[in-house]
Formats: C-alpha cells, structure tokens, sequence
C-alpha cells in the first residue's frame, strides 16, 4: 500500500553507481510537489474523505491541498512542528474554523458521504456527532453532574431524569471516572484536578454519542499519570469511536495511535501505519522531524 507522496523517492531506489547526495537541506516547500494526493483509502467506506484541502487565514495559505481519509473506528495522530497547520486541519472536521472570521476552507471535506460545509448542514448536530476535546480542560462552571447533562438536555436526548441519570453515568464510567466523582456529583466541576477535568470534558463529548472525537493536544496540559489515564481511555474508546489525535508528543502518538500523519509547512507529507512512520518513514522531512533534527 503506497501510502505517501509517489513523487518523492528514497535514496534506495538509485542506481548502484549514483552518488549519493548529501542530505537534501533545501526549505521543504521545494520537495514538497504540490497537487499530489497523499493518503490512499483505508478501506472502500471511509468515515471522511477528505480531497484537496485548502484552507487560508486571509490571505496565508494553511493547509495545501491536502487529501486523507480516515477510517472507521481508528486512531489516527497528526504530528509536525509548530505551526504545521494540525490544528487547523483538524478543526475542519467538525467547522471549529467556522468561528473564525478570516479562516476560508476550500476543497472536498465529506463524512460518511455528507459533504461537511454543505450550507444547509446543522453544525450544532455536526459538532455532536464529531465531537471535541481541547489542549486546556474547558469544563462549565456548573456540576460535574451537569457538565455531562448538558449536552443530551439541548439535543433532546433524555426525556426523563433517569433517562439523564443513566447518560451521565454511563459517560462517566466510559471517561474512566464515574467511582472517583459518583459520591459527589453537584460538586462544581472546576473544583477537579486537570486530569480528571480533561476526563469530564471526555465524558461530556461522549454523552452525545459521537460518532467521532476530535482531540487537539488533549494531554498537554496533564501530569504523566494524568496522561497516562487519558492515553488508556483513548485505546478503550478507539473500540466504539473514530479519533483523531493532534499531539506533539511523537510517544503519544506511538502508543495510541493506528496511523500516524505527518505534516510539514501546511502539507501533509506523509500517512501510514504508525510503526512505520517512526521505524521506516519514507519522506525525508518526517524521519528529519522523528529524529529531532527539527520540531
Ligand atoms: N486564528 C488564526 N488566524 C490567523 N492565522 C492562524 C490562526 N490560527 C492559525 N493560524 C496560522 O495557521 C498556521 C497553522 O497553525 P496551526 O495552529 O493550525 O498549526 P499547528 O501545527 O496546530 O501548530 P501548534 O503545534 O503550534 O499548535 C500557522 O501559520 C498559524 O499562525
């Protein structure tokens, strides 16, 4: 499965008698060829198909042509240095970008075949289905109880208390936190500590049942063991979920992820299996990027 850029090969591919280059240091733009569509299909019904993405702040180009899909129920980690355009990319899966005034999306963004920035789209049912976990723990200045509640109480999803009493649980066991916070569940929510307010914030976007969790940076914010907890939550929740994951940390997304993306200077070089993107990658700026040569 050629899963990269088929344009740019690796040094293997040369003929015995070539003399090998020294590493190509010229600014990634000019290894980078434009129009390629990097990614081939999971499988034949992926969750989204994304198809030359473009997306521009005012007059800056973001993302550049950009073409993945991302498959049911995996785990998928965008890495690449700062400023690589993870985050923007990803905000484009459930119109996070929307909010901002200056921020223009072009290209093809479907999930399940819908297009996403269809203008007629409810993207208040959109950000339901596609959920979304935040860097810094976001929780409501309410209850913990209520925190959950929230959600299902404005999609109508409970129409009796136990009906609510039984979402709220079962989010907050699927969050991995119901037996820490079950005895005290009108306690206001920003009293937590940051992990377990990033697990509430977890429990919160599954209480709609989404179809799909978005997370930007999720553990960044979060001690190792905090980390560690959401880390286990994401492998139990890849079982009923599809996840994409921006992180920073190349670990992190070693340890939870299926297929890893790399992204360079808004494009996106290369996606494959997340073993081989950190033992074998086949771009040169990703092994750069691994290697610690830049980031
Ligand atoms: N609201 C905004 N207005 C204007 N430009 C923006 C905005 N948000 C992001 N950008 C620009 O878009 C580019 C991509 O930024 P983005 O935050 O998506 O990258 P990132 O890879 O997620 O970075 P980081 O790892 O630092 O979070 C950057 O050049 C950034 O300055």
């Amino acid at each position: 499965m050629n899963t990269m850029n088929p344009t740019i090969t690796s040094e293997a591919d040369m003929p015995a008698d070539t003399v090998i280059p020294v590493k190509d240091e010229r600014p990634a733009e000019t290894v980078i060829e434009e129009g390629t569509t990097v990614g081939v299909p999971l499988s034949d019904d992926p969750k989204f198909k994304l198809r030359n993405v473009e997306v521009f702040y005012g007059q800056d180009r973001a993302i550049k042509n950009v073409s993945l899909d991302i498959g049911r129920n995996e785990v998928i980690a965008f890495i690449g240095p700062s400023g690589c355009g993870k985050s923007t990319f990803l905000r484009c899966l459930n119109r996070m970008n929307d909010s901002i005034d200056i921020c223009r999306v072009k290209g093809q963004l479907m999930i399940d075949e819908h297009d996403i920035y269809d203008p007629k789209r409810d993207v208040v049912e959109l950000r339901a289905r596609v959920g979304m976990v935040f860097q810094k723990p976001n929780p409501f200045p309410k209850s913990i109880y209520d925190n959950v509640a929230y959600g299902p109480r404005i999609h109508g999803l409970a129409n009796r208390k136990s009906d609510l009493d039984e979402i709220v649980e079962n989010s907050l066991r699927k969050a991995g936190l119901w037996d820490e916070v079950k005895d005290r569940l009108d306690a206001t929510a920003t009293g937590m500590s940051g992990g377990q307010q990033q697990r509430l914030c977890i429990a919160r976007a599954i209480a709609v049942s989404p179809e799909v969790i978005l997370m930007d940076e999720p553990c960044s914010a979060l001690d190792p063991i905090a980390t560690a907890k959401v880390e286990e939550l994401i492998a139990e929740m890849s079982e009923s979920y599809t996840i994409v994951i921006v992180t920073h940390s190349m670990q992190q997304a070693a340890r939870v992820s299926n297929r890893t993306a790399y992204f360079h200077l808004g494009h996106l070089v290369e996606v494959n299996e997340t073993d081989k993107v950190f033992t074998s990658p086949e771009h040169e700026l990703t092994e750069s990027y691994i290697t610690g040569r830049f980031g």
